[in-house]
């Protein structure tokens, strides 16, 4: 909703806002919000429709949500989740100018006092270790320099805190962000142990930061890569899932702009430190979160700023100009670099270049664009194209390259070790080329692989669910009665998939919520934030409206904090969504590769998680085989060592089969059926008005007579699809009162209590017979272990 505020201050409040005044009938939902002036409610500038997009907002238009019109007599009050709310599991993100989060994390490391968070019994001995550095004085510099020009910095900062075009739509600062997190860090005593960081030579300002973050010593990969890089190497680091290897760079990227922020402040021109590539849009913000809450507790922070696309371009042109760190998609990266000679000027100076996710960059059509920025970035040392591109030839360039995943090729780490030559001659589209490409300024990259055996981290237990092809929608159900209060990642292979098990789950009580590349950007980030909070998806979808009031039983119906995300692999690689205990592979994965990323989205940073696989018959065999492929090393090296990786692969080692009582399938099917039916009538009509609209517009067009019967005749065949066009048809032809009469159905299934066992502490271990004899309602099952 928007409204123009200059207007409505002109008018002195005394008329009730018109774009707002739909909100009067949620008044009632007023918990945990407060009463605010209009000045202070979270405006924001509407966004700049693509035709005007160098205008500076949208004609004045600003914008608030989450906002509530109480009337009281004469008077309105406006009541919005103000900073005094204590309603902080309700989703509110999206009002949080980001303004107001910078400036709450600026204000907390605005004197050095407050931003040196005290180190037990390690700080002594690291800040006595460091004095004790030559080298290590440039980087003590910023410190001094730091407080002689706190008041410069300050203001600086306060300039930033105003600026509109600071950071991007919010959406981006609020998804990620994790600024209440980053408040109770400051609150809280932070008094631990970081003597586990000591070797790795960082600086107290560096330390004091990460004690905030509450890491207590660094992962594996972390303590490996990060002496290489601050001490100059270019690295290769391969770590399982979820293990800090955004750190791994983080930490050194931010230790060296602290060193040269003396330089960069004395010559006051604006020279970007690193370039960070991430194959998607959702892990660039990501990871660019992640260093702004790394750098939330220096006194001085870089400025750290995503560039993606779906965002306006001009807004982050803008950014890019002030940028210290810059983390970016190749698409959009290319786009600015491409269009700006003095962009490209600035990032040919920059000191380091992360390929995070360097397998993925190869897909998904970001492999030439991520190409290009490469060459661009070297074009100050052009080379003939006919030149010898032989091993021994080093680069012109002076910046450092980083390149990290989980999961590299074998014979690409072979060749990384030494053990082969690298050949430009095989595929231009392998991974080798592109390490190749990236022109590392040393013959060797340092590599380091903190995972040589698995991939997978630690604590992931690993399923396969065999089902008939038809029947994972009852299975994918099924699955998630037995999982209450989880949060769970469905994947998917494709979009459209997405869209109708997303609406089919909401149909069934499930709080779903969808994410695919089709999806705009903004709905995309709001999709996680909502997955993140753990929102009801059911109040905003039609198709289950009449099933949301009912009161099913505590095993049919999700507690608060449960969530589920449907998506496709766009959100595979990287994404650090806290909790998810659950991914469910509802097709199974193209590659190992993926099976590894996908899985790896739970079980992060020691915590345990689940990874299950639902296969139709002729899935089951191929995916063992592939799974064990995963773990064949591993599981050669220790329980079975005589068996060759085929036998090993053939007997499924790696992934366990799960059984799920065929009675508790057999009472969910009717529930399933009928949600099917809702759901495809409803995507049928949907797609069958906007087929309709399309037509009469084309009609209107060529300026002929709109008639729905020629055209149908016209367009009818009996070639492949026609079966489903079919379908559709029958679907899309569904009466309403068809419709309401399956809802109705559905609502009565759904509130009937279905019985998971005795309690939740049972789950796994459930008394079948005991259950039989004694429990009434519906019997849900048992399946033994994975800890379901
Ligand atoms: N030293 C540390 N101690 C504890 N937790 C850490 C540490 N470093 C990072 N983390 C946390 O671990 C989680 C995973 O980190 P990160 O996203 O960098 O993993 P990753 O290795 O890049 O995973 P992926 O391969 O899936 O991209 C994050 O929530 C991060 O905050």
């Amino acid at each position: 909703m928007a409204i123009d505020k200059k207007r409505k201050r002109a008018e002195g409040h005394s008329k009730r806002p018109k774009a707002l005044a739909a909100n009067s009938k949620r008044q009632k939902s007023n918990s945990g919000k407060r009463v605010m002036s209009v000045d202070s409610l979270a405006w924001k500038s509407v966004d700049v429709p693509e035709m005007f997009d160098d205008a500076e907002g949208f004609y004045g238009l600003e914008e608030v949500e989450g906002v509530e019109i109480v009337r009281e007599g004469d008077t309105v009050k406006f009541l919005a989740a103000g900073p005094e709310s204590d309603d902080s599991e309700e989703f509110g993100g999206f009002d949080d100018p980001p303004e107001a989060a910078e400036a709450i994390s600026e204000e907390k490391a605005s004197t050095p006092a407050e931003a040196a968070v005290p180190v037990k019994s390690s700080k002594e001995a690291a800040t006595s270790k460091k004095a004790t550095k030559a080298d290590r004085k440039d980087a003590q510099k910023p410190d001094i320099k730091a407080q002689k020009e706190e008041k410069k910095g300050k203001q600086e900062k306060k300039s930033k805190k105003v600026e509109p075009d600071e950071g991007d739509p919010e959406l981006e600062a609020n998804v990620f962000a994790q600024a209440t997190d980053l408040a109770e860090a400051a609150a809280e005593d932070n008094d631990i142990d970081m003597s586990e960081w000591v070797p790795l030579d960082l600086s107290p300002q560096m330390l004091s930061s990460i004690a905030r973050l509450k890491f207590a010593k660094p992962t594996a990969i972390q303590a490996k890569a990060i002496p290489h890089v601050m001490n100059g190497h270019d690295v290769i680091g391969k770590a399982a899932t979820g293990s800090g290897k955004t750190l791994a760079f983080g930490i050194p990227i931010v230790e060296s702009w602290l060193a040269k922020m003396g330089e960069a402040q004395a010559t006051d021109k604006k020279q970007p430190i690193a370039l960070i590539l991430s194959p998607t849009r959702e892990l660039a913000h990501q990871i660019s979160d992640h260093l702004k809450q790394l750098c939330a507790g220096l006194t001085t922070g870089p400025y750290i700023c995503s560039v993606t696309g779906g965002l306006a371009v001009q807004k982050q042109q803008r950014q890019l100009e002030k940028a210290d760190i810059l983390v970016g998609t190749p698409g959009r990266m290319w786009e600015l670099m491409s269009s700006s000679n003095s962009v490209l000027a600035t990032l040919r100076g920059i000191s380091f270049l992360v390929v995070d996710e360097a397998d993925r960059l190869l897909k998904d059509g970001h492999f030439k664009e991520a190409e290009e920025i490469l060459k661009a970035l070297d074009r100050t040392a052009p080379k003939e194209e006919n030149e010898d591109d032989s091993d021994d030839e080093r680069p012109q360039h002076n910046r450092q390259t980083l390149v990290f995943s989980a999961t590299f090729n074998k014979n690409l780490q072979q060749k990384l070790a030494g053990k082969a030559r690298f050949n430009l001659m095989g595929d231009a589209e392998s991974l080798e080329y592109l390490l190749k490409k990236l022109n590392f300024r040393e013959q060797r990259p340092k590599f380091v692989d903190t995972n040589p055996i698995s991939q997978m981290a630690e604590n992931l237990k690993e399923g396969l669910i065999q089902c008939g092809d038809l029947e994972k929608d009852l299975y994918l159900y099924a699955v998630l009665l037995l999982q209450p209060s989880r949060r769970v990642l469905v994947f998917t292979n494709s979009i459209n998939t997405v869209r109708r098990l997303t609406p089919f789950l909401q149909a069934l009580n499930l709080p779903a919520f969808a994410l695919h590349s089709d999806m705009e950007q903004k709905a995309r980030l709001r999709s996680i934030e909502r997955f993140k909070a753990g929102t009801n998806a059911n109040t905003k979808n039609p198709a289950s409206s009449s099933s949301s009031s009912s009161s099913p039983s505590s095993s049919s119906s999700p507690s608060s904090s449960s969530s589920i995300l449907v998506a496709t692999d766009v959100a595979a690689r990287g994404l650090d969504i806290p909790d998810i205990d659950l991914v469910i592979h509802y097709h199974v994965p193209r590659s190992a590769d993926d099976y590894v990323h996908r899985s790896g989205r739970t079980a992060r940073a020691n915590h345990s998680g689940v990874s299950i696989l639902l296969c139709g018959p002729k899935e089951a065999v191929p995916t063992q085989r592939l799974i064990a492929k995963v773990h064949a090393a591993a599981a050669a090296r220790a329980a079975a060592p005589a068996l060759s990786r085929a036998k090993l692969a053939s007997a499924g080692v790696g992934v366990q089969t799960v059984d799920i009582d065929r009675r508790l399938v057999a009472h969910l099917r009717p529930r399933v059926t009928l949600a099917k039916k809702i759901t495809e009538t409803s995507i049928a009509k949907e797609r069958g008005s906007k087929e309709e609209d399309w037509l009469k517009k084309a009609a209107d067009e060529l300026g002929v007579e709109y008639d729905p019967d020629e055209l149908e005749a016209a367009g009818s065949w009996k070639g492949r699809g026609s079966g489903k066009k079919m379908r559709e048809k029958e679907a899309a032809a569904v009466s309403k009162a068809e419709v309401k009469q399956w809802r109705w159905e559905l609502k009565e299934l759904l509130s009937r209590r279905v019985n998971t066992g005795v309690s939740e502490k049972y789950l796994g271990s459930v008394d079948v017979d005991a259950l039989l004899r004694g429990a009434r309602g519906e019997f849900l099952g048992q399946v033994e272990g994975l800890g379901l």
